[in-house]
This record gives C-alpha cells, sequence and structure tokens, in this order.
C-alpha cells in the first residue's frame, strides 16, 4: 500500500481508508465461509470421507496440500463453490448497487437512481438451479472446472456457480484471494482433522441448526458445538510447524500484529 501511495500520491487517510477496507471486506467473509464449511462437515459426514478420501489419495499424509495441488483436487474445489453457495456470507449481496437509467423487469418499473439489493440467499436457494438446495451436496459442480472469477463473470448466467460475489460489473475485487483462502483453508482442515459432532452431558450428539444465521451486513451460521480432532498425531505435529513458521515470517514478535 505504502508503494502505491507513493507512486499515486494520494493522503494518509485514503490509504488507512483503502487498507481498512480490504481488511474489513475480506476477513469476515472469509473466516465465515470456513466456519459454515465446519458446521456442513458436522452435518454430511458422507462428504468429509469423500473430501478426504481425495486430500488423502493426492497429498498423501507427510505434508499439507499447497496451491500446486489445486488441479487434481477437483471435489475440494467443488467443496470450496459448495460452502459459498450454501451459506453466503453476504448474504443480500453486501454493497447495494444503483440502475443508471430508468429500467423494467416483469412489469415493475425501476426508475433511474433506484438501489437495486441483490438477494443472493433466494438465488443461491433456487431448486431450479440447485436441486435440494439445503443440502450440501459438492459433486454439484464436479464438472465445474471454472475458477470463481470466470464463473461469476460467465455471460451466460446458467455457467455461474453461485452468486456469492455479486453479479455484473461490480464483483467482489477479492475474489482471487479468497478463492485461494478457502482452498488451502478447506483442504488443510479435512487433512488434518476429523470433524464430528458434539455431545451434551447425556451423550446425545448436538446437530447445529443449518437455517439459524447471525444478523448484520455479513452472517454466519449462530454459533454451534462441533468436536474437531487431529487425525493422526504426526498430521498434528505438522500443523503446528505450519503454523509456528507462519506466525515467524509474518507477525511482529512482540506485537502479534501483521509485520509492515
Ligand atoms: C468468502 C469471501 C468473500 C466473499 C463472499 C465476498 C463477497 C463480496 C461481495 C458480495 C461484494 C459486493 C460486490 C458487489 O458490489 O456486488 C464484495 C465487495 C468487495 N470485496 Fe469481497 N468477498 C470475499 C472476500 C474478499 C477478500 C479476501 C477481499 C480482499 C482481499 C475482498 C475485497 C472486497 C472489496 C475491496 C470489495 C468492494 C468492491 C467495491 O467497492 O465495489 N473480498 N465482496
Amino acid at each position: 500500500m505504502s508503494k502505491v501511495q507513493e507512486k499515486e500520491g494520494f493522503s494518509d487517510t485514503t490509504a488507512s481508508y483503502l487498507a481498512g477496507n480490504l481488511i474489513e471486506a475480506g476477513t469476515e467473509t472469509t473466516s465465515s465461509t470456513l466456519y459454515a464449511f465446519i458446521q456442513a462437515m458436522v452435518i454430511f459426514p458422507e462428504v468429509m470421507k469423500k473430501a478426504q478420501e481425495e486430500v488423502d489419495r493426492v497429498v498423501g499424509p507427510d505434508r499439507l496440500p499447497t496451491m500446486d495441488d489445486e488441479p487434481n483436487l477437483q471435489y475440494i474445489r467443488a467443496c470450496v463453490k459448495e460452502s459459498l453457495r450454501w451459506m453466503p456470507p453476504a448474504i443480500t449481496g453486501a454493497i447495494p448497487h444503483c440502475v443508471i437509467q430508468d429500467d423494467e423487469y416483469r412489469g415493475y418499473k425501476i426508475p433511474k437512481g433506484a438501489a437495486i439489493i441483490h438477494n443472493v440467499y433466494s438465488i443461491n436457494m433456487d431448486p431450479a438451479r440447485y436441486p435440494d438446495p439445503r443440502r450440501f451436496e459438492p459433486d454439484r459442480y464436479k464438472d465445474d472446472f471454472q475458477n470463481a472469477s470466470d464463473a461469476a463473470t460467465a455471460s451466460d448466467v446458467s455457467k455461474r456457480d453461485h452468486f456469492t460475489f455479486g453479479t455484473g460489473r461490480r464483483l467482489c475485487q477479492g475474489i482471487h484471494v479468497a478463492e485461494r483462502s478457502l482452498f488451502l483453508g478447506i483442504s488443510r482442515l479435512v487433512w488434518a482433522f476429523d470433524v464430528n459432532p458434539a455431545a451434551d452431558s447425556d451423550g446425545r450428539l448436538i446437530i447445529p441448526d443449518t437455517d439459524s444465521y447471525t444478523s448484520g451486513f455479513v452472517v454466519m451460521p449462530t454459533p454451534f458445538k462441533a468436536r474437531l480432532t487431529p487425525r493422526s498425531e504426526k498430521r498434528a505435529g505438522l500443523i503446528r510447524v505450519e503454523w509456528k513458521q507462519a506466525e515467524e515470517e509474518l507477525l511482529d514478535p512482540v506485537t502479534k500484529q501483521w509485520k509492515a
């Protein structure tokens, strides 16, 4: 950011606004999607099983998945798409758009300047596009090899994977970062952990309500319990090593904030 600021000459206020905007737009949306994926794994264990089978076959037990594995992990790619469809964090599209000229849709007049709210949830749950839409079913995307950006801008709307990054010219600017973060998060989660329902004090399994979300601009499932256990001591050890390395490379040792 400071390099761009030097080149373009914008003010410190604009620079902090831009930096804050990226962090705000990119963090909670991504973590909410990972959180939704964990909830889905509690409820749809058959998906977890298939995802682990794929990761184990392609990556094996000795290293974590990386972006180089992406072309060979189509089921994980499909889990990323299905997580974004199943629980869109920007449930009403985040940013209202505005029509630049008078328009009409199915007899409704939309005057120039009117704000348009993008009802992502309804479109993502349309049974005509996604049969049995509340079912978490990555195989909907088994033959979809488009990356998120190509899918979101496909001129044939039937080719769009979902509508979670927005539509039209004003789309999520972080779409590539988001797609990669989710791929790494989901592939490594299934590589390292088993996810199961938690039990209450009487030993009964607690199944979360998949239709209960927090409210707000960016939503996520309301807090739920789950049981995450490392798949082996070796895998847990490799995750700890990776975490330590990331911490040393990226965070200030004293403040634990990002290094400048
Ligand atoms: C799961 C992850 C994410 C989701 C679901 C998501 C979704 C969205 C949506 C729906 C919009 C509004 C688009 C519109 O106007 O129609 C948006 C805007 C935006 N997103 Fe994301 N986003 C995600 C991750 C990220 C990341 C990682 C970054 C940055 C690194 C980012 C940066 C932005 C920015 C800067 C805007 C505003 C663009 C503008 O002013 O028009 N997003 N995002």
